[in-house]
């Protein structure tokens, strides 16, 4: 196996022609292109690892090469500047990995694209599982990501429709890379083209018939706050749009479809391009947001009332809810004075009966509003939003408008994030500041009610 992995890779990763012939040099045969990709699609997945390995390893950057160039560079220094951009484009010639040739090959070959995408999702799967040497694997990884935003760059994608009459095999696969709200059936899908409803996607030349990443949108009177009212049954599948009721452009699920085009920010380039298009087909649309879920909020509120527990059992008091909450959580849930509340709240929340019960719900509302907030607002991750999801608005320069009680009562929403939706709103001339001062100062753009809720939980918690 290791040998039949040199061979191969000596054989079709052609050596780097010198940088006088560089020019003159034909390209590498085809043959080699498609001798790479038949032996790397026979290969079982960890074998593929080793072979990604002995790629970015052995095929990369003369480094020997690039060290003697930076010192000839460092030495034309007063020279004319003619003499140093030659220097200089000697060490851009040399920093260029031995593989890019190969890839490059591959692009060019007839599924060459799509190939290299479900490569880079290994790479990103051989990274994230830790067992590879890093250095080598991170650089291939960079390299082939820079490649894949040049040809995926905003400018060469199709902005497609889908609607009803869009071909079965792109309707499937709508309905088959929905990774928000599950279709579950062709009503389902019928509605989700249907009437107050836009469905669009970005495709490639390259990768025909397949969806890269996809936007659902609903058309509303105002900015939708519950997601029952999008996804349920829609009365009439026929009516016609009244434009007078449609004031609001609501983005309820957006997916990406390539696990190798990760990084490549299509998701963010589609709402924008979307925008554009509901704009052009309804001049007075003002109101853009997204209603997303919020993943995760669930886990952390337990393992927040997990650590709380341990701290009360050494009497380190319970500082999440004020001590009226703790009592009303003690009667409503008719547990003996002194016994747990932290445990019977843990244990409430994550049984997700407790919405169904109006005295406790009346109860727990204000608390799990200003910690799901604080979730969204205050916890990071390398200094970003904590929450995927909010950290993907975020960057694209959405604000934190509006978080929505009761916005998905499915067991799904009740058990991920207690019942609780956001909107992002994209306030259009304040995306790119938003954006900016995200991205540098990791500041999260807020409307004033969210920032009342963090207010009562930094009020209520000295967390
Ligand atoms: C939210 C999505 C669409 C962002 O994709 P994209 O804009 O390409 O960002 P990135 O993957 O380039 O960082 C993507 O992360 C995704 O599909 N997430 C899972 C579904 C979801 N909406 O959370």
């Amino acid at each position: 196996q290791q040998g039949a992995m040199d061979e191969l890779l000596a054989r079709v990763v052609a050596p780097v022609p010198s940088y006088e012939t560089r020019d003159k040099v034909p390209p590498p045969p085809e043959a080699d292109s498609g001798d790479f990709m038949m032996f790397y699609r026979r290969l079982e997945r960890e074998h593929r690892g080793r072979l990604l390995e002995r790629l970015s390893g052995g095929f990369g950057v003369d480094h020997r090469r690039v060290a003697e160039l930076c010192g000839r560079l460092a030495d034309t220094q007063s020279r004319d500047p003619a003499t140093v951009l030659q220097a200089e484009d000697r060490l851009r010639y040399a920093l260029t990995p031995r593989y890019r040739q190969l890839l490059n090959g591959v692009s060019r070959a007839d599924g060459g694209v799509k190939f290299l995408v479900d490569l880079r999702a290994d790479l990103l799967e051989l990274m994230a599982s830790k067992n590879h040497e890093g250095p080598n694997i991170r650089d291939l990884n960079g390299t082939l990501k820079s490649m894949l935003s040049e040809w995926f760059s905003v400018g060469l994608l199709q902005l497609q429709r889908i609607t009803w009459q869009s071909p079965c095999e792109i309707l499937q696969k709508i309905s088959q890379y929905e990774a928000v709200h599950p279709v579950r059936n062709w009503t389902d899908m019928k509605r989700r083209v249907g009437p107050y409803r836009r469905c669009y996607a970005f495709t490639h030349a390259a990768m025909p018939g397949e969806p890269l990443v996809v936007l659902h949108v609903a058309l509303t009177e105002d900015i939708s706050d519950n997601i029952q009212s999008i996804v349920r049954e829609f009365a009439n599948l026929d009516a016609k749009e009244d434009v007078n009721q449609i004031n609001a452009a609501i983005f309820y699920s957006i997916s990406s479809t390539q696990a190798g085009l990760q990084g490549v920010e299509l998701g963010n380039y589609l709402i924008k391009r979307v925008v554009r298009e509901l704009q052009a087909e309804f001049p007075h649309l003002t109101s853009f947001s997204s209603l997303s879920p919020i993943p995760g909020f669930s886990s952390w509120l337990q393992g927040l009332l997990l650590g709380l527990s341990r701290r009360e059992a050494r009497g380190g008091g319970p500082d999440l809810l004020s001590e009226q909450e703790w009592r009303e959580v003690e009667e409503a849930t008719g547990l003996a004075p002194g016994a747990p509340a932290v445990e019977e709240l843990r244990r409430l929340l994550a049984a997700g009966e407790w919405l169904r019960s109006e005295r406790l719900a009346l109860l727990l509302e204000p608390v799990l509003m200003r910690l799901c907030a604080w979730y969204l607002y205050g916890e990071k991750r390398r200094g970003y939003a904590l929450n995927p999801v909010a950290n993907f608005h975020l960057q694209n320069g959405a604000t934190l408008w509006r978080l929505n009680w009761r916005a998905d009562t499915s067991p799904r929403g009740v058990a991920g994030s207690c019942g609780i939706m956001v909107n992002y709103r994209y306030f259009l001339e304040e995306t790119a500041r938003n954006s900016g001062l995200y991205l540098q100062d990791r500041s999260i753009a807020a409307s004033e009610t969210v920032m009342g809720l963090v207010a009562q939980f930094q009020k209520n918690s000295k967390l």
